[in-house]
């Protein structure tokens, strides 16, 4: 069920009026509905069932505390890759020992920390980091829980920004080395081996590349049995995609049971760290057209929202759906969507038919991964305000930035 849908010719987020949200908040203005993520992540949790399994929503993807705190109350993990994000879990709740630690450059301040909060895993992705982990537990007199980030080398079929497990891409061990590292991890004194980490890309709307990567970490997983090191679990990272325009991504049901049909009876215990299938279409963002103009060949619509809020469709090419507030029953035009930003590459769409006018508000759709989580103070504009809609009530969970603010801590020389 879909919580943002029109009632009376006017958009609702769950059981508020966005043109109230937008009049009480101002635009540009993130929408987050706490049912819709609410509901995503019980499809994830649901869908693995009684298997061992641990869901740790991919922080990156949105770590607003309000968001956070929503997903912590269901009793969710979190993929975390900084320092930063390790304490917004903390703050909005969540537990550490439900935390693995991703990422190809993590700092040994960051390492303490976690070691110090006792994550549940770090998710290790190359030997020198390995051997830096061992050092600072050993340090803190602690053994760090590891699992190693294996790159399968397989092609995830997505953007090539997104894709992560090519051999020439910067994450993971690569897997003709992932033995040696293995033995390595097992004999560091500071060290426990858990786990066999993979994560191949994100938007993936096919489940034949995760199967392809889980069936090499199985052989390996079993490979390494045979030298006597044990794995408890398998993290198979995210990815899994979402439907923008017409991708048709499998379920959380049909992809939690492909991968347990390969498992065969080991007894492995399953991680999953999606972002973008909890939170993308959780989301929207709502931005008012300032002008419309027309040149010779084109014609535009000039929004409050920009390029500075929601990066991706500059960034990736992205396509997001654009839909009007209160649709005109008017003949529609073809118009680009783009913001205040002097490039020219920002834009939130091209080519779309609409019918609109100065002043109207315009929603882009399945923005809540990876949109205010990417936002920038670009062109010096302070990033939008981010509100959360739980039945008919609305609470403002990010306040907009206020240009006094985007200052503090610059100083003029003496
Ligand atoms: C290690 C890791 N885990 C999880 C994710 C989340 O990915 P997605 O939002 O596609 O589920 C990412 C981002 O791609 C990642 O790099
Ligand atoms: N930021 C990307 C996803 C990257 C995932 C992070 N590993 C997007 O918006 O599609």
């Amino acid at each position: 069920m879909d919580h943002f849908i029109y009632q009376d010719n006017t958009l609702y987020a769950e059981g508020c009026r966005v043109n109230d949200l937008a009049q009480q908040y101002g635009t540009p203005l993130y929408i987050y509905s706490r049912a819709t993520l609410e509901r995503h992540w019980h499809a994830f949790n649901n869908a693995v069932a009684d298997h061992p399994h641990l869901v740790c929503y991919a922080v990156k993807a949105n770590s607003n505390l309000a968001v956070l705190n929503v997903l912590a109350r269901l009793g969710s993990g979190f993929d975390i890759v900084s320092g930063g994000e390790l304490a917004r879990v903390i703050e909005a709740g969540g537990d550490p020992a439900k935390v693995v630690f991703s990422g190809v450059g993590k700092t040994v301040a960051e390492m303490e920390k976690a070691l110090n909060l006792g994550i549940y895993c770090f998710n290790v992705e190359s030997s020198a980091e390995l051997e830096q982990l061992n050092d600072v537990a050993g340090r803190l007199g602690k053994i760090a829980p590891v699992s190693l980030r294996v790159n399968p080398d397989v092609d995830a079929g997505t953007h090539p920004y997104i894709s992560t497990g090519l051999k020439e891409n910067k994450f993971g061990i690569a897997m003709d080395e992932a033995e040696v590292v293995f033995a390595r991890a097992h004999a560091l004194p500071h060290l426990q081996v858990k786990g066999v980490d993979c994560h191949i890309g994100s938007q993936l709307t096919e489940i034949q590349p995760f199967l392809d990567a889980m069936d090499r970490m199985l052989a390996l997983i079993d490979r390494l049995a045979e030298q006597g090191i044990v794995i408890e679990h398998f993290d198979v990272g995210g990815g899994l995609g979402v439907t923008y325009d017409d991708e048709t991504p499998p379920h959380p049901d049909v992809y939690a049971a492909a991968l347990l049909a390969r498992l065969g009876d080991r007894k492995l215990k399953l991680i999953f760290e999606p972002g973008r299938a909890i939170a993308a279409n959780a989301g929207i963002f709502v931005t008012q057209v300032l002008y419309l103009k027309e040149n010779s060949d084109k014609r535009f619509a000039i929004v409050d929202g920009a390029m500075n809020d929601l990066i991706r469709p500059a960034l990736y090419s992205a396509w997001q759906n654009i839909i009007p507030v209160n649709p005109r029953n008017e003949q529609a035009q073809v118009f680009d969507i783009v913001g205040p930003v002097c490039e020219t590459g920002d834009f939130l769409g091209k080519d779309r038919a609409l019918a609109i006018a100065a002043g109207d508000l315009l929603v882009v759709r399945s923005s809540g991964a990876y949109g205010f989580a990417m936002a920038s103070n670009y062109n010096t504009r302070p990033r939008a305000a981010e509100v959360m809609v739980d039945g008919d009530k609305a609470y403002l969970v990010r306040e907009r930035e206020k240009l006094a603010q985007l200052w503090q801590g610059e100083q003029l020389l003496p």
